[in-house]
Formats: C-alpha cells, structure tokens, sequence
C-alpha cells in the first residue's frame, strides 16, 4: 500500500525556522485486541513514544484533577470522554516527551476524537494500524487481563463493544477510504502479530530511506 510517511514542515508564523511537525501513527482496534500489547514492542523496535489514550485518562482521574470524577464515571459505562479533555492530555505529553515520533493507541475512538485532534493539533496521522480481532477473542483476553481496571467487568465490556462497532469502528472506515489503514489480524498469538506489524513499520522506514 501506498503510504506517505514523509514528515511535513510548516514555516513560523514570522516565515523564519521551519518547524517539523511529529510523525504520528493512530494504532486502532476493540478493547483487548492487543493495542497495548503491541504498542511496547514497537517502541522497543522502532523508537517511537506510546501514548495509550485510556492510560492518559487513568491518570487524569488518580491525579485528582476537577475532571477526575466525570471521567470515571463515563470510563465505568464505557463511555467516550469529551475530546476536548483527551486531546488537551495528548498534546500536553507529546510536546514534553521531547521526541518527534507518536505511537497514539485507542485514539480516535470517534469521529469528533478525530476532528478536535487535527484542528488543535494540525496533525493528520502518517497512517493507522487497526487491529482486528473477534469479540469472543477480545471478551476472554479482558477477562483474563487482571490490571484491577473497574471497566474490565462483564456488562462494562459489552458496552464497550457496542461503542467501539457505533462509534470507532466509523473511523477506521474513514482513514480506509483515504488509503491510511494497515489492517493487522490479531486474533494470532503475540509473536505473530508482531511479525506483520513490524513488516508494516519496515517497509515505511525502507520507503523514508
Ligand atoms: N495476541 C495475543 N494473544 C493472546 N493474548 C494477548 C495478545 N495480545 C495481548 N494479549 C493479552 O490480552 C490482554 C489485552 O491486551 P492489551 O494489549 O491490553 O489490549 P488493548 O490495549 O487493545 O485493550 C492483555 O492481558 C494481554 O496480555
Ligand atoms: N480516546 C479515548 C480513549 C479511551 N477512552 C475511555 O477510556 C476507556 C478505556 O480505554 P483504553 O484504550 O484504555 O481501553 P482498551 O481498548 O485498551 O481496553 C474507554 O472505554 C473510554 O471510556 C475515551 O473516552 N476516549
Ligand atoms: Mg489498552
């Protein structure tokens, strides 16, 4: 697939130092398909820095911040947080992180995710992993994931799934229809799945050469 990976410039409002804009991929798929699974791997590979959207909010609420309880409260029915809150925390830690290479997981989860990112950020995304993995494969991956998360029990489950089909699943057909969309199965054991992931991030760093 044709992917264009090339790190844009934009000029300073003075028409001085151009400035490089990140290089930021959306790595996509349902609750427990392995986003965060993954996502270690290609930092340790690749050298980008991982942000996972719903880490961000879970430390937006143990931080004690106003926004605290209102998150929860939608994380515990499964629900969208406003983008405005999470686009606000994704651009505070790309621009300390220091680096200039994102791997953003679980983000956009909507369409209005998607729009608030490129209007604050005035970043369109080099292209997007989706992983792809059947419900019953995701349901049993969360039940056994024991990170004492309050969303991974059953009924807030099957309401994440409901959302993730209404809501993001929206999205990933969108970046489809601009050609953006690397569709890994990941219903495979890690090992593999990593194989067609870092055949993805290979064959872009090949094409930068
Ligand atoms: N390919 C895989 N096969 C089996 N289990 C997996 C696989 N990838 C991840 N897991 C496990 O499934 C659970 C969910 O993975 P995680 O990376 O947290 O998914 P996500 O971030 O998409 O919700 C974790 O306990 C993880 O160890
Ligand atoms: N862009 C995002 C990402 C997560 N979230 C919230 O955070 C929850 C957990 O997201 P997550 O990405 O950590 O979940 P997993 O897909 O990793 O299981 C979601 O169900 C939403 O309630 C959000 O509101 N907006
Ligand atoms: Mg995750």
């Amino acid at each position: 697939m044709e992917t264009d990976v090339g790190v844009s410039t934009s000029e300073e409002a003075n028409g001085s130092a151009a400035k490089k804009k990140p290089t930021v991929v959306f790595v996509l798929g349902g609750p427990g398909s392995g986003k965060g699974t993954q996502c270690a791997y290609i930092v340790e590979h690749f050298g980008f820095t991982h942000f996972s959207a719903g880490d961000l909010l879970r430390g937006e609420i143990d931080s004690g911040s106003e926004n605290g309880l209102m998150i929860k409260s939608m994380m515990n029915e499964g629900k969208i947080v406003p983008s405005e809150v999470t686009v606000k925390l994704l651009q505070k830690a790309m621009e300390e992180s220091g680096n200039e290479k994102f791997l953003i997981d679980g983000f956009p989860r909507n369409d209005e995710n998607r729009a608030a990112f490129a209007a604050v950020t005035g970043i369109e995304p080099a292209f997007v992993l989706f992983f792809d993995c059947p419900e019953e494969e995701m349901e049993r991956r969360i039940l056994n994931r024991n990170q004492g998360r309050d969303d991974d029990n059953i009924e807030t489950i099957r309401k994440r799934f409901k959302v993730f089909l209404q809501s993001s699943l929206p999205v990933v057909q969108y970046y489809e229809s601009i050609g953006k969309v690397h569709k890994i199965d990941a219903a495979r054991p890690v090992e593999e799945v990593f194989e067609s992931v870092k055949a993805v991030f290979t064959s872009i760093n090949e094409k930068d050469d």
